[in-house]
């Protein structure tokens, strides 16, 4: 370990998954970043539980979501898994991690993505886990967040398509040890010393995919939380053939007509039809469904298609102008329902940055 004090920054992007019919496929990082300013001041003797420091500013700040203690911040507890793994119980003395996160929580825009692959650089970089690849590192997002889009995007970047390969029976079972195993509840400071499952090699794997300049994603945020669990509860446990056909004819479409330049509206509007994840998820938001039918591109200039970004209830309304327009469109709908919303011009952001600062 090195015995200078030494400070980065990681700067992790926010995304959204599926983009329509990529369900658990397709993930665009987009221009809101979630940063961590870490600072390391070698010191023979911490006083702070694992020897880090965390304080906190933004979305969830001073609420029960965002925890201070390192053992119960999902982004801490994250890098210390990295660090168990490589025998490294604890951060160094005295780690400060000052976390400035705009990304709105459980709102479909990919925060735990986000906190989860910054986690996982935090462990390295602390860890001075220089061998770690960003293939590696992906391994272990994959451990703790299942499914690859959102983590995908935040840590390559870009319009990506991601998947998983097949693992061997002794992999796969690793990959299917409980998450309470890999990130082992807090035990009140005690170190219990067990060694946590290190991920098999090689989980995921992700390919970029061209976006056209023109392009921007207008992020319309409703002011409640729809926690991704309880979105993939409402989910089928099987599909009518016809519907898993209509999302692979769409998919088939989507990387190609959103990487053509100039745009092609009509072709967009269609790639971005689904009907795997979206027509059940209109249980949890009101106006779901009409919001996603009642704009396309001849009613709407400007715009190109409309989604659920990730698993709601944020709306992506892919456009290439008139965005103000479009926004306040899908506004006056949630309105109807008494839902109050934000909104946002995001473009597509590069992954995740390491920037060293002494
Ligand atoms: N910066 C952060 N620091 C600590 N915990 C975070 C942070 N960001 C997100 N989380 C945790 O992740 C939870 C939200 O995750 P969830 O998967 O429900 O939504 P999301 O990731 O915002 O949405 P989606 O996965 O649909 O894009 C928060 O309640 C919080 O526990
Ligand atoms: N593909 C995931 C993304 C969650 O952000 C889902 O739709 O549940």
């Amino acid at each position: 370990m090195s015995t200078m004090a030494q400070s980065f920054v990681i700067k992790t992007p926010c995304s959204s998954a599926n983009i329509g019919p990529g369900f658990d496929v397709i993930g665009l990082a987009l221009s809101m970043y979630l940063e961590l300013h870490v600072t390391v001041t070698p010191s023979t003797e911490s006083k702070q539980p694992l020897n880090c420091r965390i304080t906190y500013e933004g979305e969830g700040e001073g609420t029960d979501e965002i925890s201070l203690d390192p053992e119960v911040n999902l982004i801490t507890r994250v890098a210390l898994y990295v660090l168990r793994c490589h025998d490294q119980r604890a951060f160094p003395a005295e780690t400060h991690v000052h976390i400035k996160n705009p990304i709105p929580l459980g709102r479909g825009l990919g925060s735990s993505g986000a906190a989860v692959v910054a986690g996982v650089m935090l462990g390295k970089e602390v860890g001075q886990l220089h061998h770690l690849t960003g293939e590696r590192l992906f391994d272990f997002c994959l451990m703790i967040e299942r499914h690859p889009d959102n983590v995908g995007a935040a840590l390559f970047g870009g319009f990506v398509g991601t998947y998983l390969k097949p693992l061997t029976p002794e992999d796969t079972a690793r990959v299917e040890i409980p998450l309470s195993e890999v990130l082992p509840a807090p035990a009140g400071g005690i170190d219990t010393g067990i060694r946590p499952p290190e991920p098999p090699h090689g989980i995921g794997h992700h390919i970029k995919f061209p976006w056209a300049q023109e392009i921007k994603a207008v992020a319309i945020i409703p002011e409640f939380e729809v926690p991704t669990a309880k979105a993939r509860e409402v989910l089928p446990a099987q599909y009518p053939r016809n519907d898993v056909t209509f999302n692979l004819q769409r998919i088939a479409l989507l990387p190609v007509a959103l990487g053509q330049s100039p745009p092609d509206p009509e072709l967009i509007y269609l790639a971005m039809q689904d009907k795997l994840h979206q027509p059940y998820r209109q249980t949890l938001i009101p106006g779901l469904t009409e919001i996603v039918e009642s704009m396309t591109p001849a009613t709407q200039p400007g715009l190109l298609g409309v989604c659920l970004s990730g698993a709601g209830p944020t709306i992506l309304a892919l456009a290439t102008s008139n965005f103000e327009e479009i926004a306040n469109r899908i506004i006056s709908k949630f309105k109807e329902n008494k839902i109050v919303c934000n909104w946002k011009v995001l473009e597509p952001a590069e992954g995740t940055t390491v920037v060293r600062t002494r």
